[in-house]
């Protein structure tokens, strides 16, 4: 049983805040991963985190986003540099809780293609989780053939190691309990784009990657149904409910 989970960013850091962990909710998220991956020794765990307030204020800095690509290495540099700050501290928060979280950096690991196509061999990850690891991957920056280098979302990434590794299951955590409709209440089930277009928004924060509706759009590009819930729910997740929104 492979499980693709991210972690947004806005939930482990403190949005607002530069490159500020959330360490309360960083705990609670790595205790919920460290009794899970405990309790069922087959389940094999990827982990992926998001930007929060270490890469999107720096990318958002040099101008760069998923279709915005730089050439400026100094600019890549420092993007790259605060996402690994940020996933040093995730794979440190679980490897004290005896998770053998190790990390894996795309940007080190791919690139996008001339067509747009993130490419990110899933084999590297998958000897990983045959090794007993659990790969810990990041939103990041990533060459982008002739684009310079450009941002990659932790929901692409979602996307693309769950058809790479063939995943049974995938969750996307947020601050927010799932997709809300403009009552405020979470929408059960999310088929099209165009069904909730008009309740999708960005982020409350700098967020180069386009927020819940970025987020809804990726998701929908992957055949297989995607739970997004909030931190309260994430061991409910990784027990094998479907909180949340299902994206399908
Ligand atoms: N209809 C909606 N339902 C729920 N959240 C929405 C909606 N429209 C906009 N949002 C915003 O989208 C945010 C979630 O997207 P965001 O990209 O900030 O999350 P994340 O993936 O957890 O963080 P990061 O991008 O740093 O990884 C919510 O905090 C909320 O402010
Ligand atoms: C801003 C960077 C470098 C990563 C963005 O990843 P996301 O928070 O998952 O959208």
């Amino acid at each position: 049983m492979t499980t693709v989970l991210k972690l947004g960013g806005s939930v482990v850091t403190a949005k607002d805040e530069p490159e500020t962990v959330d360490a309360d909710a960083l705990a609670a998220a790595a205790d919920a991963l460290a009794d899970a991956t405990d309790a069922s020794n087959d389940a094999d765990v990827v982990l992926v985190h998001g930007g929060g307030s270490f890469g999107h204020p720096h990318a958002a800095e040099h101008g760069v986003s998923p279709t915005a690509g730089t050439h400026d290495a100094g600019a890549v540099r420092e993007i790259h540099g605060a996402m690994r700050r940020l996933n040093e501290r995730v794979c440190a928060a679980l490897g004290e809780r005896g998770v053998p979280a190790v990390p894996h950096h795309p940007h080190s690991a791919g690139y996008v293609d001339g067509d747009e196509t993130l490419a990110l061999p899933p084999d590297g990850v998958g000897a990983k989780l045959d090794e007993g690891f659990l790969p810990v991957l990041h939103g990041d920056v990533v060459t982008h053939v002739g684009a310079g280098a450009t941002v990659v979302s932790g929901d692409d990434l979602v996307v693309t190691l769950a058809r790479g590794l063939d995943a049974d299951r995938v969750g996307v955590c947020s601050t927010v309990p799932g997709v809300l409709d403009d009552g405020g209440d979470v929408i059960p089930e999310i088929t099209a784009y165009a069904d909730v277009a008009d309740v999708l928004g960005g982020s409350d924060s700098t967020d180069v990657t386009g927020g819940m509706a970025g987020k809804v759009r990726a998701l929908l590009a992957l055949d297989a149904p995607v739970s997004l819930f909030g931190p309260d729910a994430l061991a409910a997740f990784l027990a094998g409910d479907e909180p949340g929104t299902l994206v399908d």
